[in-house]
């Protein structure tokens, strides 16, 4: 039987039809992409055609992968001069190779959004701009909106007149762009536009490449945003072979810019497109695809898909309402380990999604506390994130102030004028007196040269003194409050107003939420809360296993990271009103708001084989303060017969019970960010002599006992330490949580 076989019948019309537009609009699991990987298939086995004229672009790093894989599978030879990549990574090799055509370098650099921020800084001071009223980041999503948008700082300029706000930010925007290319420099949004400017002046070049990807295939095009619609059409106007995939129910990046408009309009700007609709659904049992269909249905405007399946029944979605986020968390955790230990599935079978990236802060320490190897996809691990490292490190260093790496992490963080230049002076008398460096910064007025510093230095003791002597009669909840209000980290993270920053402030809201369960937990065994206490819980729950070398097991993402994956047991969690749908949705006018995050539910339903579990909790601690939550009203759309246990809905509507706090944050949008495909950050590894101990040494950790140091690595972010444990085994883990101790 031939692969084709496999295929249902308009599947097979997809393959089948290799030349001229064509649009496959179906719904969740319909086997858009493995006609995707199908086509490419036939095209270079039946159809001869050469795999080097190929293109087949995704939107994600791993679905790129998963794609990759699932081609090398079926194709044989060739499959490696097959272009499988996303729309950032086709055009930086396309720029490597071309740029200088546009007077840049092609060893140009990528600023990420760090160096994109100096970058402003820079800017704003030159043209004399108030960064108290036009603030860096502000600017900077103004103008990565224009750049998805293809506008250009003079057309932004014209576009600007009559509104003196957008006349600043023409400004702004022209002489970032003049700075950019001066530094021979593309920021991430230039990536995409430059390509596309690329193809616009230079005839031969598009040639080239409309000679080389004679085939053109998208995944996901819901999401496509106007710069990658326009480069996808100058690439395919020669040829016309392109070969679009997606679900309007399914676009979940309109806040970044996605235009849904390009799948719906798709047979407009191509006006003899084949349209084909896939129905069956492949993936999820009748039940999960109904509970899907069922939430879906009350979104207004959409286009009507039947989407059936002959996968039966299935078992009956199982939801369940929690008391506490801590209940759910640790009924799902159980759950899995009970369901892996009767051999029922693996690890890798399950998967937790989740609306907000801080929601997995409470899975992980359940998962460590378990032994359970889990990872972060589409992100990085709670406590390797860096607004906590920072924030525990201030509580370290007020704590007792002999953790170096910690003290050297905060010293100039939020930016206060302490240079590097003035850091290792005070490392290198901390090196030779041989005595800490927090305790070196302390005798600051003997250290030869520091010279302006000292002052600089001087206050910072200062303000960790006087945290000190609060300490002592603060509970740690208020300590950490007045350490972020003192040294002006949530401002300097709210000044930044964009999506990144507010999945900071997310993740620092969970911690307060961490500081307060434990002291809570403290008084209920009536114990003292202290700070060393907390450290200590903390440093337990924190470590990072060598998960990455075990290949089994649990994943947990947030929903956006979920799109286009399959799992054959998910648990949803925290299905609140005010969570999911988020507390700013439901609050908004616009309809739409609450719209998308209901396509957002749908992707997490769907993601589902065999079994779903929907879980909310009536309480879940926010920020430290208990907020009280209703069931989501997503839930309520799913009909009960769908569900396994009779589950008992609230009657009364009212909007959930929000803390001061959280109202006071009203202003502030709060999307998850989902962790695409913007480049890796960099941190500086801080200077210095590493964490005190090398490779070979002997060390002891509170948790695991003594061990051999057989490995340290400079992570980017901070030291990964291996130890080969004499119980345990061998474990990875960062030299700033580890507290490893040489013994
Ligand atoms: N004709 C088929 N026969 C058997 N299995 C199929 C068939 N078509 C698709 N599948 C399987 O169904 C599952 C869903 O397919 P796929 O991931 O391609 O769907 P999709 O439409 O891309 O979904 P999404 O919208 O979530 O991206 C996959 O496991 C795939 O292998
Ligand atoms: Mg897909």
């Amino acid at each position: 039987m031939s692969i084709y076989e496999t295929l249902n019948e308009q599947q097979q019309e997809a393959v089948y039809h290799t030349e001229g537009p064509l649009l496959i609009l179906a719904g969740a699991g319909s086997g858009k992409t493995r006609v995707l990987t199908h086509r490419i298939a036939y095209l270079i086995e039946e159809k001869g055609v050469n795999p080097w004229n190929i293109l087949a672009i995704t939107f994600t790093n791993k679905a790129a992968g998963e794609m990759r894989e699932r081609v090398d599978d079926i194709v044989g030879f060739g499959a490696e001069s097959i272009w499988v990549s996303t729309f950032h990574s086709t055009c930086v090799r396309i720029l490597r190779r071309h740029i200088d055509k546009l007077g840049y370098d092609t060893n140009f650099t990528i600023y990420d959004s760090d160096d994109q921020k100096t970058l402003m800084k820079d800017v704003c001071r030159l043209l004399q701009i108030d960064t108290k009223i036009y603030k860096e980041r502000m600017l900077l999503s103004a103008i990565s909106s224009a750049k998805d948008e293809l506008v250009t700082p003079e057309e932004y300029r014209i576009k600007a007149e009559g509104d003196y706000n957008k006349q600043k930010t023409a400004q702004v925007y022209e002489e970032y762009e003049k700075q950019l290319r001066a530094n021979n420099a593309l920021d991430f949004d230039d990536l995409l536009v430059k390509t596309v400017q690329l193809f616009q002046t230079q005839a031969d070049i598009l040639d080239y490449y409309q000679e080389r990807f004679r085939y053109i295939m998208v995944d996901e095009y819901q999401d496509t945003n106007t710069v990658q619609f326009e480069l996808i059409r100058l690439l395919a106007s020669k040829y016309r072979n392109l070969c679009v995939v997606g679900d309007d129910d399914q676009s979940i990046y309109k806040f970044r810019g996605a235009n849904i408009k390009n799948i719906l309009n798709f047979e407009q700007v191509y006006e003899d497109a084949k349209v084909i609709k896939l129905e069956q659904n492949y993936r999820s049992t009748s039940n999960i695809l109904n509970a899907a269909n069922a939430v879906i249905r009350n979104n207004c405007g959409r286009k009507d898909k039947t989407l059936w399946t002959d996968n039966g029944d299935g078992e009956k979605i199982h939801f369940r309402q929690f008391d506490s986020a801590y209940d759910e968390a640790e009924y799902i955790v159980g759950d899995i380990r009970e369901h892996v230990d009767d051999g029922s599935c693996t690890y890798n079978d399950n998967a937790i999604l989740y609306r907000t990236n801080a929601q997995s802060r409470m899975f992980e320490e359940k998962f460590v506390t378990a032994n359970i190897p889990y990872k972060v996809v589409g992100g990085v691990n709670f406590y390797a994130r860096r607004e906590i490292k920072d924030l525990l490190s201030y509580l370290k260093t007020v704590d007792n102030g002999q953790d170096d790496l910690a003290v050297r992490r905060i010293v100039n963080v939020p930016k206060r004028g302490i240079g590097l230049t003035s850091i290792n002076r005070v490392q290198e008398y901390a090196s030779t007196h041989e005595i800490g460096f927090y305790e070196a910064l302390r005798a600051v007025d003997l250290i030869p040269n520091i010279g302006r510093g000292a002052s600089r230095l001087d206050s910072f003791v200062a303000l960790i003194e006087h945290f000190k002597a609060d300490a002592l009669d603060m509970s740690i909840l208020d300590l950490m409050q007045e350490i972020m209000d003192e040294t002006g980290y949530i401002e300097s993270l709210q000044a930044e107003d964009s999506i990144e920053a507010e999945t900071r402030i997310e993740n620092i809201d969970e911690l307060m939420s961490k500081i307060a369960a434990y002291e809570e937990a403290c008084e209920e065994a009536n114990e003292p809360a202290t700070l060393s206490g907390f450290l200590e819980e903390v440093a337990l729950v924190a470590d990072i296993d060598s998960l990455d070398e075990s290949s089994d097991y649990v994943v947990l993402m947030t929903l956006h990271s979920a799109k286009g994956l399959e799992f054959p047991k998910v648990y949803l969690a925290g299905l609140e009103d005010g969570i999911f749908p988020s507390y700013m949705t439901i609050t908004a006018d616009d309809p739409e708001e609450v719209e998308e995050e209901r396509r957002l539910c749908y992707v997490g339903i769907t993601r589902a084989k065999q079994e779903l579990t929907l879980t909310c909790a009536r309480r879940r601690m926010i920020r430290g303060e208990t907020q009280y939550n209703k069931m989501s009203r997503f839930l309520k759309e799913i009909p009960m017969d769908l569900l396994a246990t009779g589950a008992v809905f609230e009657k009364d509507d009212e909007p959930p019970k929000q803390s001061a706090y959280a109202q006071a944050r009203q202003t502030f949008r709060t999307r998850a960010f989902a962790g695409a495909a913007k480049p890796v950050r960099q941190f500086a590894v801080p200077e210095g002599n590493g964490p005190g101990y090398g490779i070979g040494d002997r060390v002891r950790h509170i948790k695991f006992g003594a061990g051999t140091v057989t490995a340290i690595t400079e992570g980017g972010r901070d030291y990964e330490v291996t130890v080969d444990f004499d119980g345990p085994g061998t474990k990875k883990m960062f030299a700033t949580f580890a507290r490893l101790e040489k013994i």
